[in-house]
């Protein structure tokens, strides 16, 4: 299956998001991948077989969330200049989101800006984090509180490299499927709950669904001043959790499925979505044993996090929820009691 996607204009530049096989790739200055030990163990040499550039260097990071850090782009950075990049080079995001989250941040600074290609390594950056542009960091207030919007060139997207991802990772990645079914469609969520996607043909199918979904948004609301905010259902509460519970104990993925299952109650909490619709989502999110509880400490310390939300403003913030199954809804402003209610049934809860 070859699917290619053309995000067009106003986002900053068009690309191609082409999900098949992975295609040679010429690059006509210098280039550097970025990638971790792990994935250049797995996938490096295959990587190498398509890519030619003028210089080609490899720069290796450690692999984990609490290595997306500033620091980690310090050490990047010293690595092109070492190798004497310039503004004509370009550099290639080889693994999963902390990867692309982190080589696109450093493509965005570098020289002011330099080009970069996103080859997603696992499910999670194929259907959600490789497309889009949004760039980033973690620092000690939360996460992706420091990045850019910094489109790639291209991305490449080639189911092969899934063959050597845990299990827990391909659930991570089902989180972020499950999200944008949940806020956009309808119908892809009852194809969801027919279909399994441990089946080959349905993973293309759900990853292209997702991507061309994506897309839609992305291309409609480049910086996030609407309707892009939607693609953050559940992550109010999700990067809260990964901050609170030390970065890496929960994969991102699995903080998003119980931010989702806390979205949805204080939707009900507020008259929308039925205890039905609920259910059906927590059904979904447990056949891919994605966790859908989670034991908060303190309720108050919990909401006084979601200032630090970039959906917030004057004091003030915006949760995503859904209406139905399919359709979204921003919630401006909710009565901070009504939202303590709801995290407060979290605090007796049992954890993953
Ligand atoms: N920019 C966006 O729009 C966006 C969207 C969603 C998530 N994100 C970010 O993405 C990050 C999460 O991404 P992730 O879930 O890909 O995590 P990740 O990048 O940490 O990768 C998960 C693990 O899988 C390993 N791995 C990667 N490819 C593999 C392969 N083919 N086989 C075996 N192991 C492999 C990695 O080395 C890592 O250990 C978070 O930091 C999140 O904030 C960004
Ligand atoms: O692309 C987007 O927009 C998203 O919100 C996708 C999310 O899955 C992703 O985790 C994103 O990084 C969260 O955005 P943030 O702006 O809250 O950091
Ligand atoms: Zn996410």
């Amino acid at each position: 299956m070859k699917v290619s996607i053309t995000l067009p204009t106003p986002p900053s530049r068009d690309y191609e998001i082409i999900i098949d096989e992975l295609p040679s790739i010429e690059i006509e200055g210098k280039a550097a991948i970025v990638t971790n030990p792990k994935v250049a163990g797995l996938h490096l040499q295959r990587l190498l077989q398509s890519v030619k550039a003028k210089e080609l260097y490899i720069v290796t990071i450690p692999d984990g969330e609490e290595y997306k850090t500033m620091e980690t782009i310090e050490f990047m950075l010293d690595r092109f200049f070492d190798h004497r990049l310039d503004r004509k080079s370009t550099l290639i995001a080889f693994g999963g989101g902390v990867i692309g989250d982190m080589t696109g941040f450093a493509a965005s600074i570098f020289q002011r800006g330099i080009d970069f290609i996103q080859i997603p390594t696992t499910l999670l950056s194929q259907v959600d984090a490789s497309v889009g542009g949004k760039t980033g960091i973690n620092n000690r207030f939360g996460k992706n509180l420091v990045g850019a919007f910094h489109q790639p060139k291209a991305v490449y997207i080639d189911t092969f490299w899934l063959n050597t991802l845990p299990k827990r990772e391909f659930s991570a990645g089902i989180a972020e499927i499950i999200k944008m079914a949940v806020m956009f469609d309808a119908d892809f969520f009852d194809w969801l709950e027919k279909n399994d996607l441990y089946e080959d043909s349905n993973l293309k199918e759900a990853i292209k669904r997702s991507v061309e979904l994506k897309a839609r948004v992305v291309n409609e609301d480049e910086k996030e001043k609407g309707v892009r905010a939607v693609l953050n259902y559940g992550h109010t509460f999700a990067h809260v959790i990964e901050n609170f519970s030390g970065y890496g104990s929960y994969l991102h993925g699995e903080a998003v499925a119980i931010g989702m299952v806390m979205a949805n109650d204080l939707a009900q909490e507020f008259g929308y979505f039925s205890t039905d619709e609920s259910e059906r989502v927590k059904e979904l999110l447990k056949k891919y044993n994605l966790p859908v509880s989670y034991s908060i400490e303190s309720a108050e310390k919990f909401y006084d996090q979601f200032f630090l939300d970039k959906k917030s403003h004057d004091n003030k913030i915006t949760f995503i929820i859904p209406e139905n199954i399919g359709k979204y809804k921003m919630l401006s402003s909710p009565e901070k009691e009504s939202v303590i209610k709801v995290l407060k049934k979290f605090e007796k809860a049992e954890g993953f």
